[in-house]
């Protein structure tokens, strides 16, 4: 949607210089950070987002229990793998001495060792089905867990109110249903699991390794507390530095969406180099912190690799004489170093695995927050309807409205609308126009009176029977990747091309469809870039000639066309409103002296009503403004 200040800008006669200045001015200024707390690392209540999502993985858990039972299994076999290789290494070395003793060759046959190796073999082949088994288990569990949140996400956005929208940026909002879930998917594949599998490798180890030789587990175990220490440190800080790169990384996304979507702004007010050397340092900012970040997670492995190799050194040199002085056997002395570098491995892992964890569960925290925001009130279980067909009467009867309800905008407005009757509402720039026409359609709901339909009460109305009563053209005519055929019918998608056409000719844009080399067909490309302003207008008052509404609500043609163009608007919106009842909201009085009632709008209130003559001769706001305009 067109941002107010652009309309603004687009505005002609009511217009105030300064507030155009002083508008584009502020959205210059306006900042885009990222609000600190929404990107942070660290979940508020680990415990509660975790029970939610195991909650969210209904139906789905089954998978979670194959998973982690296929993860132990891995764990349980790689444990086993080194046990085995004890007694089938001592066998082979025996069979070979006796060999070399005997004075003949070593052959491996089925009964020297050769059934001991093929049952090694299918310890090794076990653990690797049983990983594959949990990789893949895992991998649906998280992608089908997403998919159920990205629809929860997807029919939440169609049930928030508007007045969430005007408190969050879209990029928000999308980073919910894209980078978090995506996080929670990655973590919950490979995270999850991981940490048990390191947990009971860790222990499972530890376990094998006291079972051969406790003095050499106890060196192992100094050492790993040492690692484990290590780690924690080093995460902690990570974590820190993790949520700085993500905020200034906001940032500079923030200033980068700024500097594209206003580039027409900052190029008329000469603001490209303060732009670009915004972007510049935004980015120098977030190369420095995800140095220091890349710099820290990169650093801990080699450091913690040194340790564990001082722990081989150590054992080595222990268990080496240990071998010598006939303590220990060879195939004992290989498989104690195998369960110290696989309980090694885990070290390593565990305290980021942690973190990824925590990452992605604050990641899950604020998708549910987005999912537990208030919604608008739901509708009515027995709705009415006004009776077929709808006439178009409509009325407010005194009607209190805040955006903010601490601060209310209108007090107490009644007007009526009678069916056919052309209303135009005039006021100067944040009078409360837009506002009056959000109420009527039920964008924002009312804090105090009601609005009715035909004597109905638009509250008692389902929203979407409300609105569909409703035609609207608007300055900012919203044009969606299609044919122009496709969006002119975009309210009637059944419409054939006939009712399209006729559509365009009672809108006075079917010469200029007709112009275009694929006529209806011609694609619109990237909000309609290729289709000029007067034209997209002319396009959307075509789309609400075939809807064929009870009740038209029209934003006056800008001043941004040429006249040929403008007449045509004007013309397709004369036809358009005939025997409609319609609200314009006017910006040149010119247009609107034949009106049948006229609401001059200030601070949110209607302060005058009446017919152009009435209105003249009331010698108020009305005439004044006229007078200035036409003198
Ligand atoms: N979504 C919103 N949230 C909070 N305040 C709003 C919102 N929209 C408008 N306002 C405020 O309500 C007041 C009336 O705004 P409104 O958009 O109705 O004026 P308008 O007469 O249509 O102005 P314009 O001619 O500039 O479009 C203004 O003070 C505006 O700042």
């Amino acid at each position: 949607m067109t941002s107010k200040r652009e309309e603004a800008r687009e505005r002609g006669a009511l217009l105030d210089e300064k507030d155009m200045v002083d508008g584009a001015v502020a959205a210059d200024a306006a900042p885009a950070d990222p609000a600190p707390d929404e990107e942070s690392e660290v979940p508020t209540d680990a415990a509660t987002t975790a029970r939610r999502l195991w909650e969210a993985a209904a139906g789905q858990r089954w998978r979670v229990v194959v998973a982690a039972a296929s993860a132990v299994a891995y764990v349980c076999f790689s444990l086993a793998a080194p046990a085995y290789s004890a007694g089938l290494v001592d066998l082979l070395w025996a069979n070979i001495q006796e060999a070399f003793a005997a004075g003949t060759g070593f052959v491996v046959t089925l009964d020297n060792g050769g059934t001991q190796i093929l049952t090694f073999l299918g310890i090794w082949t076990a653990a690797w089905v049983f990983y594959t088994v949990q990789s893949l288990v895992m991998a649906s569990f998280a992608e089908r867990l997403n998919l159920g949140l990205r629809r929860q996400i997807s029919a939440k956005v169609g049930r928030l109110p508007l007045s969430y929208y005007d408190a969050h940026q879209p990029g928000d909002t999308i980073s919910r249903a894209t980078n978090d879930l995506d996080k929670v998917s990655e973590v919950l594949q490979r995270g999850l699991l991981q940490l048990l599998i390191s947990v009971v490798t860790l222990v499972g180890a530890t376990i094998m390794m006291a079972r051969y030789n406790l003095a050499l587990t106890g060196v192992f175990l100094v050492f790993a507390v040492a690692s484990f220490v290590l780690t924690k440190v080093v995460s902690a800080r990570t974590l820190v530095y993790a949520s700085e790169r993500q905020a200034s990384l906001g940032r500079l996304t923030g200033k980068v969406e700024e500097a594209y979507s206003g580039r027409a702004v900052i190029k008329s007010f000469g603001r490209d180099d303060a732009s670009a050397a915004e972007i510049a340092e935004a980015a120098e900012a977030f190369a420095r912190t995800s140095e220091r970040m890349d710099f820290v997670t990169n650093a801990i492995s080699p450091a913690i690799r040194f340790l564990t190799r001082l722990a081989q050194v150590g054992i080595g040199l222990l268990a080496g004489g240990m071998l010598v002085a006939g303590q220990l056997t060879v195939g004992v002395f290989q498989a104690f170093f195998q369960y110290v570098t696989q309980a090694t491995e885990p070290l390593t892992q565990l305290s980021l695995t942690v973190n990824q964890l925590q990452g992605a569960l604050a990641a899950a925290e604020r998708v549910f927050r987005l999912l537990d925001e208030p919604e608008v009130e739901p509708d009515p279980a027995e709705p009415l309807r006004p009776a077929e067909p709808v006439r178009g009467q409509v009325a407010f009867e005194h009607v209190r409205f805040g955006y903010d309800p601490a601060r209310p905008l209108m007090h107490d407005v009644s007007l009526v609308a009678e069916p056919g009757q052309k209303v135009a509402i005039v006021g100067a720039t944040g009078a409360g126009k837009t506002t009056l026409i959000n109420l009527l359609m039920r964008f924002y709901e009312v804090d105090g009176g009601r609005i009715t339909l035909d004597g109905v009460d638009t509250r008692q109305m389902t929203r979407a029977d409300l609105r569909r009563q409703f035609g609207m053209v608007l300055q900012d005519a919203w044009l969606f990747e299609g044919s122009i055929a496709q969006n002119i019918a975009y309210g009637h998608p059944g419409a054939t091309r006939e009712e399209v056409e006729a559509a365009a000719r009672a809108a006075h844009v079917d010469f200029f469809v007709r112009t275009l080399p694929q006529g209806y067909d011609t694609q619109i490309s990237n909000d309609g870039e290729n289709i000029s302003q007067g034209q997209r207008q002319l396009l959307t008052i075509a789309r609400a000639m075939l809807c064929d509404p009870a009740i038209l609500i029209l934003d006056e043609a800008t001043s941004s066309v040429d006249t040929r163009t403008e007449q045509a608007i004007v013309r397709a919106m004369e036809a358009i409103m005939e025997n409609r009842t319609s609200f314009v909201i006017a910006h040149r009085l010119s247009t609107i002296v034949d009106a049948d009632l006229i609401l001059v709008m200030d601070h949110g209130t209607i302060i005058e009503q009446g017919t152009h003559a009435e209105l003249l001769a009331a010698g108020g706001t009305y005439a004044e403004l006229y007078r200035s305009q036409f003198a």
